[in-house]
C-alpha cells in the first residue's frame, strides 16, 4: 500500500493503541445484527402520511413497546405511549391538559420517563455504544448514559438516580426530556430510509418532505419520473418546467411553486388572463374537503390552459432535433385541422373539443408568442434563483440516483425496459446502442450533466432529462407514449390509454427477474428488486410480492389521487436481520385522529422472507466498507509498529 496514504493516516492514529482500538472496535461491529431499513415510495406529496409511517418505523415502534411492556400496560395505554412517542409535543400537551394537579402530573413524568429509559436500550440492542450516543439529545446526554448504565446492585445510587429524575422535573426539562427521547427511540427502531421515488407531484407539500429528508439520520433516494422532473426543471428544461407548473395547475397545488417555493407566477397569469376564458377540461381536481371560489377556480383554469399550451409547443423542436427519440408521432400541433378543428391519430379522426389554440399559429404551431418566451425566461429565472428550491434540488442530487445495489436487492422507481421476449430494449443513443445497465448508468450520466449546466437549456443531456420523464425506453416511464393531449382534447377514452412496457407484466416471473439482478451484478439468489411507481391495486387482488418473491411493488399509492383504485394508502418495506416484511396501510386521515384515539393506520404485514440466519452488518454494504477500513487499518499496523 501506498507509505505516503499510510503516513497521512497514521496522523488520525497516532498510537498503536489507536489502531489496535478501531479495528478491535470495526470488528465488533460486523458482527452485531443489521440495522433496519425503511422502504418508502410514492409520497407524493403527501407529507402528513408520510411523517406518519416515517414516526411509526411502519408499526416497528410499537412493536417494541409492547415487547417490552406487554405485561404490565394495557392495549390502551401501549396505544397512548406510542403516540408520545410518534408526535411527543402535541401529545404531551393533551396528557397534561389531563392533569388535575403539579404532584400527580410530576408522578406521571418520573414513571414515563423511566419506562422510556426501559425502552432505549431494547431498541439500540443493535448498536454500538457509540452510535446510540449520537442518537441521544445533546443537552441530555450524559444524564441519559447515567441513567441508562445504572448499576444499583449496591444500593448505593438509588437515591443519586431518582434525584436526578427529580431535578429535571423541578427545572422544568421534563417535557424536553421526553421529546429528545421520543425522537431517539424512532431514529433508533430505523437505521435507514430508502425512498424510491416520487416524491413530488399530485400532492400539497413536498417540499415539507424535503425538509424531512434533509434532516434524518439517514437515507437515499431513487429518483421518480415526477423527481426527475423537477430535477430537469431546476437544470434549465423548460418543458419540463412547464409540465410541473401544469400538474401543480392540475392539482390545485400551486401554492407549492409561489409559496413555498417562492417563484413569481404574475408574469404567467397576465398571459392567461389574456388568452383564456374558463374551460371544462382544465378545471383543477380538488382533494376531498377542498373549496374554491368560483374566481380561484377560474383563474387557476386559465392558467393551466396557458402552460399546457406552452408545453405542447415547446415539445415539438425536441422531437424535431432528436429523432432517435422516436417521437414524431407526438408532433401533435401539426397534426391538427385548425379549421375543422380535428385531429387524425394513427389513421383515425378525432373531434377536439374543449380546445385552446388562441396562441397557435396554424402555419407554425410550434411557434411560441413573444409573450410565452419572456414569461418562460422569467420561470426559469425564479426557479433557479429560489433558496430553498436549490437547497431541495442539491438533496436529491446528493442523495439520489437512479437505481440503487443495496444489500443486495435492486432499487429501482420504475423499470428497466424489456421487449416481450424479456431481453432489456436498446435503445439507439447517437448511433450507440444501450440496454439494461448501461443505459441506465448513461441517463444518469445525462442527468448529472445537465445538473452541473443550468445556464445549457437545448443540450442533449438537458433533452434527455425530458426523455426521462416521457420516453418510451425510460426506465422511469416505462409507457410507449404520454397521451396528456388526448386526454384534455379528445372524448375517446381509446386515445387516452397509455401502453406500458412488457416489463410491467413480464416481472410476474421469476426467471426474468432473476436475470435482472444478474444484470446489475447482483446474486439472484439472495437479491430482490425493489419497485415503486405503479400503484398496486389490492383491491382487485393484486399482489404486491411478485416472481415467487424476487419482486416487491411498494407503491399501494400515498396519493389520496390514487386511493379509490388501490383500496389501500400505500405498502412500505422493512428489512431486518431476521428478513423482510411488507407493510400495507390503510388510509391515514389525520394527525388529530392518530393524537385522539392512539390507533395506527397500518395493517396486515407479510413476510417476504426469512433469513435463516439473523443477518450480520458484515454481510451488508456498510459490512463491506468496515472490512476494507479493516484491511487499511492492518497495514498500517503492519507498516508502523509491527516491524
Ligand atoms: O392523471 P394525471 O395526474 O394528469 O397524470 C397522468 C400521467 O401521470 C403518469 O401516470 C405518470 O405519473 P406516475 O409516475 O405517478 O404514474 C403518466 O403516465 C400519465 O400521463
Ligand atoms: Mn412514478
Amino acid at each position: 500500500m501506498n507509505t505516503k496514504f499510510l503516513d497521512l493516516l497514521a496522523q488520525k492514529y497516532e498510537s498503536e493503541e489507536k489502531v489496535v482500538t478501531e479495528i478491535i472496535n470495526l470488528e465488533a461491529i460486523l458482527n452485531l445484527p443489521k440495522g433496519t431499513e425503511h422502504f418508502v415510495s410514492d409520497l407524493h406529496g403527501e407529507f402528513q402520511a408520510f411523517q406518519h409511517v416515517l414516526r411509526n418505523g411502519s408499526g416497528k415502534v410499537k412493536e417494541k413497546i409492547r415487547d417490552i411492556f406487554k405485561e404490565e400496560l394495557t392495549e390502551q395505554e401501549i396505544n397512548e405511549f406510542a403516540t408520545l412517542v410518534y408526535y411527543p409535543e402535541d401529545k404531551l400537551k393533551l396528557i397534561k391538559e389531563g392533569f388535575a394537579n403539579d404532584k400527580a402530573l410530576n408522578e406521571w413524568y418520573k414513571s414515563f420517563i423511566e419506562k422510556m429509559i426501559r425502552l432505549i436500550p431494547y431498541t439500540s440492542s443493535k448498536y454500538t455504544r457509540s452510535k446510540l450516543r449520537k442518537a441521544l439529545p445533546k443537552q441530555f446526554e450524559f444524564i441519559i448514559e447515567e441513567l441508562l448504565y445504572k448499576t444499583d446492585e449496591f444500593a448505593n445510587k438509588k437515591r443519586y438516580y431518582s434525584s436526578i429524575l427529580e431535578h429535571i422535573i423541578s427545572l422544568g426539562q421534563a417535557d424536553k426530556l421526553i421529546i429528545g427521547l421520543a425522537y431517539t427511540i424512532q431514529q433508533l427502531v430505523v437505521d435507514h430510509l430508502h425512498v424510491v421515488g416520487d416524491i413530488y407531484d399530485r400532492g400539497p407539500e413536498p417540499d415539507k418532505i424535503m425538509d424531512t429528508l434533509i434532516n434524518y439520520h439517514s437515507t437515499d433516494i431513487q429518483w421518480g419520473n415526477h423527481d426527475v422532473l423537477w430535477l430537469g426543471a431546476y437544470a434549465g428544461s423548460k418543458v419540463c418546467l412547464a409540465n410541473i407548473i401544469r400538474i401543480c395547475a392540475r392539482y390545485n397545488n400551486l401554492a407549492i411553486i409561489e409559496d413555498a417555493y417562492g417563484i413569481n407566477l404574475r408574469p404567467l397569469l397576465n398571459l392567461a388572463e389574456k388568452y383564456y376564458g374558463d374551460n371544462p377540461a382544465f378545471r383543477p381536481k380538488l382533494q376531498s374537503g377542498v373549496k374554491l371560489s368560483d374566481q380561484e377556480t377560474v383563474q387557476i383554469t386559465k392558467i393551466h390552459q396557458a402552460i399546457a399550451m406552452i408545453q405542447f409547443k415547446l415539445e415539438s423542436p425536441i422531437i424535431k432535433r432528436r429523432s432517435f427519440f422516436n417521437m414524431q408521432d407526438r408532433l401533435l400541433l401539426e397534426k391538427i385541422n385548425y379549421e375543422k378543428n380535428e385531429i387524425t391519430l394513427h389513421d383515425k379522426t378525432y373531434l377536439l373539443e374543449n380546445t385552446c389554440f388562441a396562441t397557435v399559429n396554424p402555419d407554425q404551431p410550434d411557434q411560441l408568442l413573444e409573450e410565452e418566451v419572456q414569461v418562460m425566461d422569467k420561470l426559469l429565472f425564479s426557479v433557479q434563483h429560489s433558496e430553498k428550491l436549490t437547497r431541495h434540488m442539491n438533496f436529491l442530487m446528493k442523495k439520489g440516483s437512479l437505481y440503487l445495489k443495496y444489500n443486495g436487492n435492486l432499487l429501482i422507481h420504475g423499470c428497466i425496459p424489456l421487449d416481450g421476449s424479456g431481453k432489456m430494449e436498446k435503445m439507439v443513443i447517437e448511433d450507440k446502442p444501450y440496454a439494461g445497465r448501461d443505459l441506465l448508468d448513461l441517463f444518469e450520466k445525462h442527468l448529472r450533466y445537465s445538473f452541473a449546466h443550468p445556464e445549457e437549456t437545448e443540450d442533449l443531456s438537458t433533452d434527455m432529462v425530458w426523455y426521462l420523464w416521457t420516453g418510451e425506453y425510460s426506465s422511469l416511464f416505462g409507457k410507449r407514449e404520454m397521451t396528456t393531449f388526448e386526454r384534455y382534447f379528445i372524448r375517446d377514452k381509446a386515445t387516452h390509454k397509455e401502453r406500458k412496457n412488457p416489463y410491467y407484466y413480464l416481472r410476474e416471473n421469476e426467471d426474468i427477474c432473476r436475470n435482472i439482478l444478474s444484470e446489475f451484478g447482483l446474486n439472484p439468489d439472495h437479491g430482490h428488486i425493489i419497485n415503486g411507481h405503479t400503484p398496486v391495486k389490492e383491491i382487485e387482488g393484486e399482489n404486491p410480492v411478485k416472481a415467487n418473491g424476487k419482486m416487491v411493488v411498494i407503491d399501494g399509492g400515498f396519493s389520496k389521487a390514487y386511493q379509490s383504485t388501490t383500496g389501500i394508502a400505500g405498502y412500505t418495506l422493512l428489512f431486518n436481520s431476521f428478513g423482510m416484511q411488507l407493510v400495507a396501510h390503510k388510509k391515514f386521515s389525520s394527525k388529530e385522529d392518530v393524537l385522539r384515539d392512539g390507533t395506527d393506520v397500518l395493517s396486515v404485514k407479510r413476510l417476504v422472507d426469512e433469513e435463516l440466519e439473523r443477518k450480520k452488518v458484515r454481510e451488508t454494504n456498510v459490512g463491506e466498507k468496515i472490512l476494507q477500513d479493516i484491511s487499511i487499518l492492518k497495514s498500517l499496523m503492519e507498516y508502523r509498529y509491527m516491524k
